[in-house]
Parts: structure tokens; sequence; C-alpha cells
């Protein structure tokens, strides 16, 4: 098996940021400062835990999550654009949301997968997506263990991401690791929480429809016109296509220049970034049907 690595992440945006697609404004990373000032605190995990719920399994429930968070948004037959809701959230905070009020004894239930999350886009997907975590509550358990020990050891990296990969490939396959990562970077958050040992984030950005979005209108990224109008058009770009993994590759090499201008971790300047999707406005994310993001 190859061992997926920072390293060879990094190098694989490399390939496969097309720079006659899309341009990246390094000197406009200097701007962010406001952004990088308040670039300090750790993303939070702990918000949907429950605080009788010991670490594993507030792990299992983030490994939960994180495989689950995948393409918030559906085109409707007049090509609308429509995002998943559970009470008045949406998107990826609505589906944590739905998990965790569905949650039971430290698990989804299997017998519960199909109606909790037959109302998602691409449920089809999602669904199998449950049913292998669902099916296999013993080894959930034996990997959030696994990587807990990890994670206290002071430092996580993209090869223990891929090891849920190995675990769940269905769940958490992806050339950028996106899912895998994000469920990284709440053990990390996690294991602090709950231990006090500060955890290192050896990560990459996770390359998603969001992050880009914010980097887009913020001029870090700029597409092409050809590219622009298939995103501002919401015509959908093919999965593992050479646009999406220009847009996936840009959005990993200007995250690392940005946490290395401003000696910051990515994962934090990720998190920044996706939390400040307000500053995005009416830009568009690019749309493609995918388990990846
Ligand atoms: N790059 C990056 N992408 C992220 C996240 C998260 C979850 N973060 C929070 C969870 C706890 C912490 O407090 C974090 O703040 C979700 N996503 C992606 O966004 C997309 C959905 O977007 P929307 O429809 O707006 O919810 C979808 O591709 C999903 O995979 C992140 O952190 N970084």
């Amino acid at each position: 098996m190859i061992s997926i690595t920072k390293k060879s992440l990094r190098e694989l945006a490399n390939n496969d940021w097309d720079q006659t697609l899309i341009t990246i404004n390094f000197r406009k990373i200097d701007y962010l400062s406001r952004v990088a000032e308040t670039a300090i605190n750790f993303p939070n995990f702990s918000y949907l835990v429950k605080p009788c719920w010991e670490l594993k399994q507030q792990v299992a429930f983030w490994i939960y999550c994180s495989a689950l968070a995948f393409q918030f948004w559906e085109l409707d037959i007049d090509g609308g654009l429509k995002k998943y809701c559970y009470g008045n959230m949406t998107g990826s905070t609505a589906m944590f949301r739905c998990l965790r009020d569905n949650w039971i004894d430290g698990e989804l239930p299997l017998s519960d997968v199909s109606y909790v999350l037959s109302n998602s886009p691409n449920s089809n997907m999602r669904i199998e997506i449950a049913i292998e975590l669902s099916s296999e509550k013993k080894k959930l358990y034996e990997i959030a263990e696994i990587l807990i020990a990890r994670a206290t050891r002071g430092q996580v990296s993209v090869s223990d991401a891929s090891l849920l990969v190995d675990a769940f490939p269905k769940s958490f396959s992806d050339p950028y690791l996106k899912k895998a990562q994000l469920a990284l970077t709440a053990i990390a958050s996690l294991v602090y929480e709950s231990m006090g040992v500060p955890v290192n984030c050896d990560l990459t950005a996770l390359a998603d429809y969001q992050v880009p979005r914010v980097l887009r209108a913020l001029g870090i990224i700029e597409y092409s016109p050809k590219l622009a109008t298939l995103v501002d058009n919401q015509i959908e770009l093919e999965v593992n296509g050479c646009l999406e993994r220009a847009i996936r590759a840009a959005t990993i090499v200007s995250v690392e220049n940005i946490a290395n201008r401003f000696n910051r971790p990515e994962v934090i300047i990720d998190n920044i970034l996706w939390q400040s999707q307000d500053l995005a406005k009416s830009t568009k994310f690019h749309l493609t049907q995918t388990t990846f993001y």
C-alpha cells in the first residue's frame, strides 16, 4: 500500500493546480492579516457532544459526522439549488445536529439509518456510507481508540487520516482525504479539550466547496473565464475531473501559503476561512456530485 503523507498531498496539489484555469494571487495574502489575527483558536468540536459521553464516544461521533460531511446541496428539476435543512439549520451544521439527535447508545443504530437520512441530498450514497459505519460499531470504536492514542502523543498526521480510509473505504476514500482530515482535526480538538494535551495537526487544508468560494471572494484565487462561467452558472463539474481537481488543489496550495505567511497551522486557517462564508456573499460554490466533500 502506498503511504499518503502531507508531502504527497502537497505534491498532488501542485500537479493538479492547472495555472491556465486558476491563478493564485499570492500578493493578496498580505491583505489577510486581519483574518489571520483572529485565527488563534483551534476549531471547536465539543459543542455537539454530550458532557456524559466519554472521549471514545465523542471521537466515534465526530468520525461519523465527518464521514457524512459531503454535498449538502442538490439541484432540483428547475435547476435551482436546494440545501439540506434540519430544524432551522442548513448544510453541515444541520447534518451534525440531526446525527446528534438520533445518536442512541453510542451509535446511529443501523435500523434507523434509512429513515434518518432519506431526505438528505445524495441520500443513496449517504445511506451506504452510514451503513458501513453503523454495521461495524466495534471497528468504529477500535479505530477511535487507536487515533486517540496517537493524538495523545501530541501530533496527528495525514498518515493517521489514511488509517480511516483503510478501516472505512466507502466513507473516507478521497485523493485529498478531506473528510478523514476533518475527523483528525476533531480528534485533536477533543483530546485537547478533555485531556489538556495540545495536539499539533500536521494536516493540509480540507478541500471542500466552501473554502475555495471564500478564497475566490477574497481575490486570493481567480478562475479563468471558462471555469468562472461554469461555476457562476452552477454547471456541475465532473467528479475528479481536471477542473474540479484544479479547484481543490488551488485551495490546498493557497491555504498552505497563508499558513506559512502568518505562521499558523493550516487547520486553523482552514477553519477561519470556512467560518467566514458570510464574506463570500453571492459568490457561487462549484458543484460536483461527490461523497469526497
Ligand atoms: N474546509 C472545511 N470544510 C468543512 C468544514 C466543516 C465543518 N467545520 C466545523 C465543524 C466543527 C468545527 O467547529 C468546524 O468549524 C464542513 N466542511 C465542508 O463544508 C461543506 C458544507 O458547507 P456548508 O453547506 O456551509 O455547511 C462540505 O463540503 C463540508 O464537508 C471545515 O471545518 N473545513
